[in-house]
């Protein structure tokens, strides 16, 4: 089990968001950690007695159902005794009406999709303080097919749709309120701002949540869990989650904290070089690089399918981890106890949120095993410190920590690294072409001033070859496929727009310094269909 004990909820001012289901939940947390409100969000089955902690103030969040059918999921009723205000978004709202009454919601005859103008009421009071300092016309984003068809009881109607009579209502004497609309999408536009209404205008919420202020309790957490003594081993990869979190389990423990670099010769050009240097000398972190990579390559030799490679890479980096792990007990005094692992508050959301895990496309969490190996084995406990936050969170802490912004903007690198980047079989020689031509196309990147504008981008190797003619003599060479996306949550993706000449200049330059290879190609896929790695 992961360490829960003073985590943020008992030291910030905390929202509890209870997800229905809905695709946006996570967002509400998002936007109210925006205006520096701690929120979390819990599943729509958790009990208030299991709690353990008290909210400021609760939202229900949209979900896929509808509150009238048999196996709809209902809210706790406790947590409608709790005394602290309660906003209801779409699903939320309909909740609230139906608890009161049954006959209170039905299915609507036009579903609701999209934009919708939304005119507010003012009764004067606490009734209007959600929509406080809102214009009376606004534009809101609407996702329904059911709707509230009367007034709950002892509730004013204080918003209206033309297709929802009650598109917002609020109670007349308790901080009760309900949405149809979603205030947490960007189509909204004042959406932000009525959340903040809620959080800090009617629930009280102090807007003290700045990576500033959590760096300083995060480390006085850390030392009072590890205690005086204790050592902590952890795996970076010189990528902004597990650099973000062994600066910070440095700050706390010094070189209590191990960190390891595993060279699975299939990373960037100088790659390990540049993580020793930033890392160890840099921002002092205790970090040892094994060179694994002839174990890595020679157990690769034949391996052509990427699951197959995928599942390969992740047993060998926990072997390695393994190994590394027994060494560094040797040399030290004192037992190894702890394991840093970089989980972010979207893997926890994924394993909590009420739909449950989505299904796998690829097995993305390589190094995911070592945690349960060392912790079976060693009886490691596990230490997540950045269990709480959301990646731009985990850049601004970065920031605050003093890592150099070219870290903290780095594109992502996935732990298999330029094994799934090369397509089939991996050799050595694969592996140093598909670096070569990366380190030409990012660098280019850079010196064009792209970088911090598109999401990910790289060069991959496709082994089956073409003919081409260099120098009056007929070659039949590898083809190099550069990808480059714009993104927002890597879920989905669009291709970058680079110029013609940008791409042109490129693939000159790759086929005139890498040998063989005597074709270039961009790759136009969004995600979906396509994915983000080729493979
Ligand atoms: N070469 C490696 N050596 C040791 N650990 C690694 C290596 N590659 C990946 N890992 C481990 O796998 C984890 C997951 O990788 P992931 O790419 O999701 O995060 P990251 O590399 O820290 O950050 P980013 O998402 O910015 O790349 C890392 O945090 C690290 O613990
Ligand atoms: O640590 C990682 N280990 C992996 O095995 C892995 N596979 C994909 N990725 C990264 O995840 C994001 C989405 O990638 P896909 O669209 O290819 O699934 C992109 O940012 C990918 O680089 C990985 N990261
Ligand atoms: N977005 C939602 O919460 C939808 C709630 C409910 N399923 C409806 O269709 O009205
Ligand atoms: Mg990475």
């Amino acid at each position: 089990m992961p360490s829960t004990e003073a985590i943020p909820h008992n030291s910030f001012d905390t929202i509890l968001v209870l997800d229905n289901g809905s695709q946006y939940t996570h967002l509400i947390t998002r936007r109210l950690r925006e205006f520096n409100v701690y929120s979390e969000m819990l599943p729509c089955t958790q009990k208030l007695a299991d709690l353990g902690w008290k909210p400021k103030g609760i939202i229900l969040s949209g979900g896929p159902y509808s509150v009238y059918e048999k196996d709809a999921p209902h809210i706790d009723p406790a947590f409608f005794e709790l005394g602290v205000p309660i906003l209801g978004i779409c699903y939320g709202l309909q909740e609230i009406a139906h608890r009161l009454h049954a006959d209170n919601v039905v299915a609507g005859t036009a579903r609701e999709y999209g934009h919708a103008d939304l005119k507010a009421t003012r009764f004067g009071g606490h009734v209007d303080k959600l929509f406080d300092g809102l214009e009376d016309a606004m534009t809101v984003w609407m996702s329904h097919g059911d709707k509230l068809c009367n007034l709950p009881e002892g509730f004013h109607t204080i918003g209206t749709t033309q297709n929802s009579e009650f598109a917002a209502i609020a109670h007349q004497t308790e901080p009760v309120y309900g949405i149809q609309f979603h205030p947490e999408v960007t189509h909204t536009p004042q959406g932000g701002k009525l959340l903040q209404n809620f959080a800090v205008g009617i629930c009280g919420a102090q807007q003290t949540w700045t990576m500033a202020e959590f760096i300083g309790q995060e480390i006085k957490r850390i030392r009072d869990l590890v205690g005086p003594e204790g050592q902590v081993l952890g795996a970076v990869s010189g990528g902004v989650d597990s650099t973000v979190a062994a600066k910070l389990m440095t700050e706390a423990i010094g070189d209590r904290f191990h960190a390891v670099l595993v060279d699975n010769g299939c990373m960037r050009l100088n790659e390990c070089a540049l993580v020793k240097d930033v890392l160890q000398e840099q921002l002092g972190i205790n970090l040892t690089v094994v060179d694994a990579s002839e174990e890595f390559l020679a157990g690769l030799k034949g391996v052509d399918d990427p699951e197959k490679k995928r599942k390969f890479i992740g047993g060998k980096f926990i072997d390695v981890f393994e190994a590394e792990a027994k060494k560094i007990e040797a040399q030290n005094a004192g037992k190894v106890e702890w394991f840093l692992q970089g989980t972010l508050y979207p893997d926890v959301i994924e394993s909590i949120s009420f739909k449950g895990p989505s299904q796998t496309i690829k097995t993305h969490h390589n190094v995911g095993g070592i945690a349960e190996r060392l912790m079976a084995g060693h009886g490691l406990k596990l230490i997540e410190p950045l269990r709480e936050l959301f990646k731009d969170e985990v850049r601004e802490l970065g920031r605050q920590m003093s890592i150099s912004p070219e870290l903290v903007g780095r594109h992502p690198f996935p732990g298999p690294g330029l094994a799934i980047r090369v397509l089939g079989e991996v050799t050595k020689e694969k592996v140093e072409m598909a670096r070569k031509a990366d380190n030409i196309f990012i660098s280019m990147i850079r010196e064009a001033g792209l970088y911090d504008d598109i999401g990910q981008a790289y060069a991959a190797l496709d082994p089956s070859r073409a003919v081409g003619v260099m120098g009056d003599k007929r070659v039949y060479a590898n083809i190099i496929l550069l990808r480059a996306i714009s993104t927002r949550d890597f879920m989905t993706a669009t291709p970058y727009p680079f110029s013609y000449e940008f791409l042109t200049k490129v693939s000159t330059r790759i086929v005139n310094e890498v040998q063989g290879v005597c074709r270039v190609a961009y790759d136009f896929t969004s995600k979906p269909p396509g994915t983000i790695e080729m493979e």
